[in-house]
């Protein structure tokens, strides 16, 4: 009787449904960024090195450019002398060559005589007038930097679809770019569903909760450089969320939290439905927390429908949102490579017993010491979320994870999402 699940899809066959119904339109999506700006944005296009850098070899060391073998054997007790021929400036180029037998004297930064291989220290030296004295030895290429150690011409430095924190940020500014194109931010529509919601600000009583889906939902879309749309609050009532879900129709993406499982006021399937083809693509995902979890398509914009339990909210939509992201961008939908850079490596202190056929996220807190205690907290609490560091993605053939095991902890917040292929967990 009454309705239920359809058979629950895996996360392999979400990742297939994604990339075969999901439409790209968001590849030209680019915009023209100040450097600065571009914090925390996709990168759009590629960039290769169009010189080296540093653009010519430079001093490590504030001191003396010379000959790395007119150094050898140089000693406290045995000195070498060189004659100082003269003086670098830095960011100029070098005036006169280094002979066999001199050095120049120049300063951290300061480009080499094409003679020069290494660089002396100041602090190894003496000065007698035009003479040093010589105290230590030192080899061929040290105490320099040499053209294109950094990055050589024509390197690709950094792909499309790379997320630019402050390190690329960096890097491109040292390459000479002001400006780089990145991907526009989608606007994401969330709205939260449910007769017991009360917005926070507003007050609370009787049988109402604050609604905190919006906002955990809402600060982890700008946590990924998305723009979160809030449409607010629907009662459990078909006219309404129909309503507000033709009303989001112009995000690229709609989200509604709560009304996606089986009870009697869960209209959120038939709605969908009901407002444009092809509707539901699939209700009821193999992943624990989130089993009620819903994807369809709109006459082309993804909408989703994500567990009312906020932890389990925001589990789902790590799996979900970004890999459609990526889809409609073009680029790859799997982080594998980022879930191994980036995981870090613990030490179970409790077993997890998991539930087989589904991939499980199970939250943990880690000490300073490598240590992750399993947090059994609930899915509907809050403070499950907060009181822990990271998940531990345990895959769908597994029974549990014994005490003591070696577990990858991916951190908060999942940078990449949270979308595995069972064998890539596995490896
Ligand atoms: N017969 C079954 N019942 C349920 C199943 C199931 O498999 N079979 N799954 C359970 C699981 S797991 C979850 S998760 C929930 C998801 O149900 P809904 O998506 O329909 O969510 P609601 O019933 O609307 O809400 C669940 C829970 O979360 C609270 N909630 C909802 N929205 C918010 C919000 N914006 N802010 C804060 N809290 C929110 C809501 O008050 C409920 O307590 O279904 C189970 N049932
Ligand atoms: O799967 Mo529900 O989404 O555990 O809380």
């Amino acid at each position: 009787m009454g309705k239920e699940f359809l058979k629950l899809t895996s996360v392999n066959d979400l990742i297939d449904i994604i990339e075969n119904k999901i439409e790209l339109n968001l590849e030209d999506s680019v915009e023209r960024l100040p450097l600065l700006d571009t914090t925390n944005r996709v990168l759009a296009e590629k960039i290769k090195a169009e010189e080296d850098l540093p653009p010519y070899s430079r001093s490590a060391v504030d001191g003396y450019a010379v000959m790395a073998e007119d150094t050898f054997g140089a000693s406290p007790e045995n000195p070498a002398y060189l004659k100082v021929a003269g003086e670098i400036e830095i960011g100029e180029q070098p005036e006169q060559s280094l002979n066999p037998g001199t050095a120049i004297y120049i300063p951290t930064g300061a480009e080499l005589p094409a003679e020069a291989d290494s660089c002396l220290m100041i602090e190894d030296t003496e000065k007698f007038g035009s003479q040093i004295e010589v105290m230590n030895s030192v080899s061929a290429g040290e105490n320099i930097i040499k053209k294109g150690d950094d990055i050589k011409e024509g390197q690709l430095l950094l792909d499309r679809g790379t997320c630019l924190s402050s390190a690329e940020v960096g890097a491109l500014a040292g390459l000479g770019h002001s400006q780089v194109n990145v991907f526009t931010m989608p606007e994401i529509a969330i709205i939260s569903s449910g007769d017991e919601l009360v917005p926070p600000g507003e007050k609370r009583e009787g049988s109402s909760i604050y609604d905190i889906n919006s906002y955990l939902l809402g600060s982890l879309f700008k946590e990924w450089g998305l723009k979160p749309s809030l449409k607010g609050i629907v009662n459990d009532n078909k006219a309404e969320l129909k309503a507000r879900i033709e009303a989001s129709l112009d995000a690229d993406l709609i989200v509604i939290s709560g009304g996606s499982s089986v009870g009697v006021k869960d209209y959120t399937i038939e709605v969908i439905n009901r407002i444009a083809e092809p509707g539901v693509l699939l209700h009821g995902l193999a992943v624990k927390p989130g089993k009620p979890t819903i994807l369809g398509l709109l006459n082309g914009t993804p909408i989703i429908g994500l567990p009312g339990n906020p932890s389990s909210a925001w589990v789902v939509a790590a799996i979900v949102i970004p890999a459609i992201i990526n889809r409609m961008r073009g680029l790859p939908i799997e982080p594998r490579a980022e879930f191994f850079k980036n995981s870090i490596t613990a030490e179970l202190l409790e077993p997890i017993s998991s539930t087989p056929g589904r991939q499980e996220y199970f939250p943990v807190k880690l000490d300073g010491n490598r240590k992750a205690s399993p947090l059994y907290g609930k899915s509907n609490l809050i403070t499950t979320l907060v009181d822990s560091d990271g998940l531990i993605v345990i895959p769908p053939g597994s029974e549990g994870l014994a005490r003591g095991s070696q577990v990858q902890v991916v951190p908060y917040p999942p940078a990449k999402g949270l979308i595995f292929k069972e064998q890539d967990i596995d490896g």
